[in-house]
């Protein structure tokens, strides 16, 4: 048999990237497409095939697999006669059609598809969902060293689709920044190695800390004392993808010299909080995107893994079947008809932590990806993952808008009802350790872990409180400055109306005059529209606009018809910008006390903690 020629993908070359155009011209963040902000659809699936390797290209391997670039479809074809490891099996051609197929075999194929295309066709798109207010998550599935972390991660001067969402992140921050939304970012890393969860971005301790799982009515499932670090720019993303990286655990097997043993969730939580002056509105937009490296399935024969790498590999194998269980009943439940339905599959999340902690992104409120990475010289194993990447398009998930619109009286009251809580926790788990002797710790340790999961989200409605306050003073100035402009240019005008030296008196009497008549009206006619304005002036494009209108000689005509008036107009502006001024100070104090308050609680709670040590 011939050997198959690759093609790669002819689409990733024409596709325009509606994002970075949007980003560079200035558009804002896309809206939900859907109007009750939910949005059903299939999990989307790619595949990647990488180039024969050293290893492979030694023993002779061929390559197997060939794409389909008009038709995204990836034929797999069976090994030829001299493999001796096939002997006495039969194969088949097998072929699977996927949203996207790329052929990542050398670097010098017509259409081979870096990273950058790779993100370009994927990535980009993903970032647009969570800035639009939905949960999203992308997964890396394969054999061991078929190209998962390569993709994932990529390499150093060849970053993958974690650092470039990173990256494309925060320049889209930059351009999408205005004086009434304010965005904040967190992020938060960490592996299951050996069905336990450690944190990628805590300090490594000589015995490895491992955190708990638990599931919450509202959230879903999550790690307790999870660190999630704030984070303003990709620099310090990078920094803690470079810690976690180094945190992971890794190991060379026969297949991959630097092997993941561990699967890697690296999330960024992005937070958009618009307020609107006029109303004292506050609308909050959260969008969670979890990018997944898994750890590669593995025959125990050909990583010729023994004692703890044959443990690792047998954990990393019982999780990956919990998936594929997980995948089949997803899959079979939304193609089956609806009598069918009714005695619906239970879906083994809980079978293993992998699927657990991803039971929202596999089968809820979530847009997700998988990435299908192959091999392309290994039969069987690549056809496996075919089949699970074929399984898994016909997923469906229903992804909503995580969005909130909250009062500034109603966010108080949510902090007062969360201090309420916290003081009535504090007072049991005073009363508690009075009796710490008595063999009551189970139900002790139960309400400290309420108490901190409460003192965690009083810190997280804080830190919201502040992100509110900051837009809040953010805009007021904006406001302030444009009033200061109005009057600036208002009371310009009229000193050149009521002095008109220069110009007017060089030329004559007769052109003086008319250049007074002009500019008194022209500067009555501006202070009129700038009056118009002060109603809801909050933005700088008003006052452009009102030059403007006068510009094209359209504005109102003056309001002015006595220097009382002007003189009245005038300390209206002044009283308003006091105000301005006033309400900056006043967000300024509230914003300070809050963090005070914060501060506060944070102490007590090591007082508690510490005291509990003790
Ligand atoms: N598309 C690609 N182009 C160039 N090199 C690649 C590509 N894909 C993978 N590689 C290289 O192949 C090797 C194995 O890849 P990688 O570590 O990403 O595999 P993996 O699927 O994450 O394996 P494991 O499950 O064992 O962690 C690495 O040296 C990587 O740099």
């Amino acid at each position: 048999m011939s050997k198959p020629r690759p093609h790669t993908n002819l689409q990733i070359e024409t596709q325009a990237s509606a994002a970075s155009l949007r980003a560079t011209v200035g558009i804002p963040p896309p809206s939900p497409t859907v109007s009750d902000g939910s949005s059903a659809g299939n999990i989307r699936v790619v595949v990647r095939v990488r180039g024969i390797n050293a290893r492979e290209a030694e023993r002779g391997a061929n390559c197997l697999v060939e794409i389909d670039p008009h038709t995204q479809t990836t034929h797999l074809y069976p090994p030829t006669e001299g493999d001796k490891s096939h002997i006495r099996k039969i194969f088949d051609k097998k072929s699977f059609t996927f949203d996207n197929s790329f052929w990542s075999g050398s670097p010098t194929d017509p259409h081979y598809a870096t990273q950058e295309h790779i993100y370009d066709s994927l990535g980009e798109e993903f970032l647009d969902h969570n800035f639009a207010g939905y949960h999203t998550c992308i997964f890396a599935y394969g054999q061991t060293g078929s190209g998962k972390s390569y993709t994932m991660m990529g390499v150093e001067g060849n970053p993958g689709l974690i650092p470039r969402t990173c990256e494309d992140l925060f320049e889209r921050i930059e351009v999408y920044r205005s004086p009434d939304v304010s965005y904040s970012v967190r992020v938060s890393y960490f592996e299951i190695y050996n069905e336990q969860v450690r944190d990628l971005l805590a300090p490594r301790t000589e015995t490895p800390r491992y955190l708990k799982v638990r599931e919450s009515p509202t959230e879903g499932p999550y790690v307790t004392d999870l660190i999630e670090l704030p984070v303003k720019n990709y620099a310090e993303v990078k920094r803690f993808i470079e810690l976690g990286d180094q945190s992971r655990t890794t190991a060379s097997t026969k297949m991959n010299d630097t092997s993941s043993r561990s699967h890697a969730v690296f999330t960024l939580m992005l937070r958009q909080v618009h307020h609107d002056v006029n109303t004292d509105e506050t609308t909050e937009r959260v969008g969670r995107m979890r990018l997944v490296d898994l750890a590669g399935s593995e025959r125990a024969n050909a990583t010729g893994a023994t004692g703890a790498r044959l443990r690792e590999g047998g954990n990393i194998n019982k999780s990956l079947t919990t998936l594929g269980r997980v995948i089949a009943t997803l899959a079979s439940s939304s193609t089956s008809t609806n009598i069918s339905r009714s005695k619906k599959e239970v879906v083994p999340y809980r079978d293993s932590i992998l699927t657990w902690l991803l039971k929202d992104s596999l089968g809820g409120n979530s847009k997700t990806a998988m990435i299908a990475c192959i091999s392309p010289t290994d039969y069987d194993e690549t056809l496996s993952t075919l089949r699970y990447a074929d399984q898994a398009k016909h997923i469906k998930t229903r992804a909503t808008v995580n969005e909130d619109q909250v009062s500034s009286a109603i966010r108080d009251a949510q902090v007062d009802a969360l201090q309420e809580t916290i003081r009535s926790l504090q007072l049991k788990m005073a009363e508690e350790s009075d009796a710490r002797q008595s063999k009551e710790h189970e139900i002790q340790n139960r309400q400290l872990a309420e108490y901190q999961n409460q003192v965690t989200q009083m810190q997280r409605l804080m830190e919201e409180q502040q992100q509110v306050a900051e837009v809040k003073i953010k805009s007021l100035q904006t406001q302030n400055e444009t009033l200061r402009l109005h009057l600036k240019l208002a009371v310009e005008g009229r000193r050149f109306s009521s002095n008109p030296v220069g110009m007017g008196s060089e030329v004559g009497g007769g052109l003086s005059r008319n250049n007074s008549t002009l500019s008194r009206n022209s500067s009555l006619r501006r202070a009129g529209s700038v009056k118009k304005n002060l109603g809801g002036a909050s933005a700088g494009g008003q006052l452009q606009q009102s030059l403007q209108m006068e510009d094209e000689g359209l504005g109102a005509e003056s309001e002015f018809g006595s220097e009382d008036e002007w003189d009245d107009f005038i300390t209206e502006i002044e009283i308003r910008c006091d105000d301005v001024l006033k309400r900056v100070g006043s967000f300024k104090r509230k914003a300070a006390e809050d963090k005070a308050r914060f501060m506060l609680n944070s102490l007590h709670e090591k007082s508690v903690n510490e005291g509990r040590r003790i």
